[in-house]
């Protein structure tokens, strides 16, 4: 098995990821949000990169079934449901609901890949989960890191060393520098995170913004063990497919 990392979405060559497992991370917050939406009972989530498209996309459904979801500049969209806060996607709110979800990174990373046969989302939360599924799949493997504002991201490609120690755990791999490069960069804060996690450009914007909670939640490792898909555009439970 081959492991790849790519630091951004922009530099993806949609052809290289057939045939490949491929893991969206965008810990702060959007694959951190999704993975806790289903692990609530959402039904699916359904990315889209822009918030008209949101818009316009649930006008044909009920509006007892879906929630408008997302952010821009690290805030709710007017009119939505729900922001980009993991924080607010409770069972009560979420469970059996269909969510239509943008935001700045995450979702257009998922768009970007949506061509691949194997995309599954990763984060902190669900890092063992993702190592297990790559392990079983036994297939050359791309980490695709959201990235903020199409540049390098210190929270996912900390996630991806989290990924790649918990993998080495479970097998024996070759991989490219940048996945090397996030490992050592993350080993030495395995036991915390914050000391490395808060140098970052991310990070920083949202303690600013007052999340605090929200980083608190995201930097939690292993806390659900589920791993969601992205099939045809919608994404569920890799367990419930
Ligand atoms: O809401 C977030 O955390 C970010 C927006 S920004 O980069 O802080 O403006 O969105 P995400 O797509 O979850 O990275
Ligand atoms: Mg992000």
């Amino acid at each position: 098995m081959f492991l790849q990392t790519f630091e951004t979405y922009n530099s993806i060559n949609e052809r290289e990821l057939k045939d490949k497992n491929v893991v969206v991370i965008d810990t702060l917050r959007a694959t951190s949000v999704i993975t806790t939406a289903l692990y609530n009972g959402a039904k699916e989530i359904i990315p889209v990169s822009e918030v008209e498209e949101a818009i316009e996309l649930v006008k044909s459904l009920d509006k007892k079934t879906y929630l408008l979801a997302g952010e821009r500049n690290s805030t709710k969209i007017e009119g939505f449901d729900l922001s980009n806060s993991p924080l607010e996607y409770t069972r009560e709110k979420v469970e059996n609901k269909t969510i239509i979800f943008t935001t700045t990174n995450g979702t257009k990373a998922l768009k970007k890949v949506s061509l691949a046969d194997n995309v599954i989302l990763g984060c902190l939360l669900n890092a063992s989960a993702v190592a297990d599924y790559i392990f079983k799949e036994g297939k050359d493997t791309i980490i695709v890191c959201a990235g903020t504002e199409g540049k390098f991201s210190f929270d996912d490609i900390i996630t991806a060393g989290v990924i790649y120690k918990k993998l080495s755990d479970l097998m024996e791999f070759e991989s490219d520098d940048l996945s090397k490069a996030s490992y050592f960069l993350y080993k030495p804060y395995e036991e915390n995170l914050y000391e490395v996690m808060k140098h970052g450009y991310h990070f920083k914007r949202l303690k600013e913004l007052g999340y605090d909670e929200d980083i608190d939640f995201c930097l939690t490792v292993d806390k659900f063990c589920i791993v969601p898909k992205l099939i045809n555009g919608v994404i569920r439970k890799s367990e419930d497919l």
